[in-house]
């Protein structure tokens, strides 16, 4: 990519799209095209096409997609499927058609299967059953490598797709029911906090950011405390409990979003790198995971944001809600291979998104 090169981030005002604008422009990029979702509805066929035709990008970013947390994953498993293949068909298919001169496609780890021996290498894709959870998101991911692979080779198109691991960071979902476990936690024990130290400016001042359910710092402090109870921030006579969904016994790996933008920026600028699209059917190389390589168990995760946060109520697990994947932990050695690693650790990072979040 020059420096002038124009290119179109799908995605800019979310978690990772938002990361890479950012480290684009921090690297010298100057010749950005974006779009809302308002502005550009990118399951629509025609409007998409229309719009690669006027703006002709040389390079892209699809960092648009429709996403969730566990329960969003499950819950809402037509529209998942459904939208996410309308983007990506979209995307990369105009991509192909109008010449773009890369194009980095972002899936996900969820494409491993449920049981997949650990730490999960690029091969081991399609080599069993998915995770009930969230397998509609991850059939539609795996379409998307696959529809690169396969414009690759038919072609001759240079598209690469990458594997984050799970991501948190500025501008996350903070949704108390469809976001990840990460920023929810953030969320709930932020608030959880305010009830116990009867903090109702920090109270109010967050609802009135986010409503839940048309409830706002302005309503009373009766249907305040009905309303948090709801999403498993329950105030008792002498403590407040909160809610962790699950077992608490699941492994997961949590990457700053601000590495994983710096990671996808590194591979669209690696003019030699050809791992992606040299596969052939004894050498699957279609794809490349992006994560830390380290994990931690959902309760652990818990009990580190509860200490930054300083919230002294009690955590209790509801094993009503699923557990998901067990482990799903990346092997990195393909990206660090080629030089790259991860810079921020998880409580730096906790500690810089609350501090993120609270401002
Ligand atoms: N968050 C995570 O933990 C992980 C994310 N990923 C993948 O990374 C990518 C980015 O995810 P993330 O940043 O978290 O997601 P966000 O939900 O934060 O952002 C998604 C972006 O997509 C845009 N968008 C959604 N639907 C449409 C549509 N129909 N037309 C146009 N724009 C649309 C939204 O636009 P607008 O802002 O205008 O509404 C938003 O900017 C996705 O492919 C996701 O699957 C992979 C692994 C983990
Ligand atoms: C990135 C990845 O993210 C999704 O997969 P996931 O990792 O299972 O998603 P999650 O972050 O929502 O949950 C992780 C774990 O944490 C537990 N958990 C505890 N308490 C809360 C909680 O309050 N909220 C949430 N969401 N989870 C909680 C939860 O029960 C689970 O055991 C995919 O669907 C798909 O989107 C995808 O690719």
């Amino acid at each position: 990519m020059e420096k002038n090169s124009k290119i179109y981030i799908a995605g800019h005002r979310g978690l990772v799209g938002s990361a890479i604008l950012k480290n684009l422009k921090a690297k010298g990029y100057e010749n950005f095209i974006t779009k809302t979702h308002k502005q550009l509805d990118l399951t629509d066929s025609q409007a998409v096409a229309t719009f690669f035709s006027q703006e002709k990008p040389e390079y892209v970013f699809l960092a648009a997609a429709k996403v969730g947390g566990i329960v969003a994953n499950n819950t809402y498993r037509a529209d998942f499927i459904y939208e996410n293949l309308c983007i990506q068909n979209n995307v990369i298919h105009q991509s192909y058609l109008h010449g773009v001169k890369k194009m980095l496609f972002l899936g996900s780890t969820c494409i491993y299967p449920k049981n997949c021996p650990q730490p999960m290498k690029e091969n081991y894709l399609l080599t069993d059953v998915l995770e009930y959870t969230n397998e509609p998101y991850a059939i539609a991911k795996i379409a998307g490598i696959k529809m690169c692979e396969s414009y690759n080779l038919q072609y001759g198109t240079n598209f690469i797709s990458v594997m984050p691991t799970n991501l948190y960071g500025p501008h996350d979902n903070f949704d108390l029911e469809k976001s990840h476990v990460l920023p929810a936690l953030i969320r709930k024990i932020h608030l959880g906090k305010a009830l116990y130290n009867k903090d109702w400016d920090s109270i109010k001042k967050d609802l009135n950011t986010m409503p839940i359910e048309g409830i706002t710092g302005d309503s009373s402090d009766a249907s305040i405390i009905a309303i948090l109870e709801k999403y498993g921030i329950k105030k008792t006579d002498d403590t407040i409990q909160l809610e962790v969904w699950g077992s608490g016994k699941p492994m997961r790996e949590f990457l700053w979003s601000e590495d994983m933008a710096d990671a996808c920026v590194f591979l669209m600028e690696q003019r030699n790198f050809k791992d992606c699209i040299t596969h052939t059917k004894e050498i699957r190389n279609t794809h490349i995971n992006i994560g830390t390589g380290i994990d931690i168990s959902i309760k652990d995760l818990a009990n580190l944001i509860k200490n930054i946060i300083g919230f002294q109520g009690t955590l209790y697990f509801n094993t009503s809600k699923p557990d998901g994947t067990m482990k799903k932990l990346t092997d990195p050695s393909k990206l660090h291979a080629l030089g790259w690693k991860h810079q921020i650790d998880l409580e730096t990072g906790i500690k810089k998104v609350y501090n993120w979040y609270i401002n």
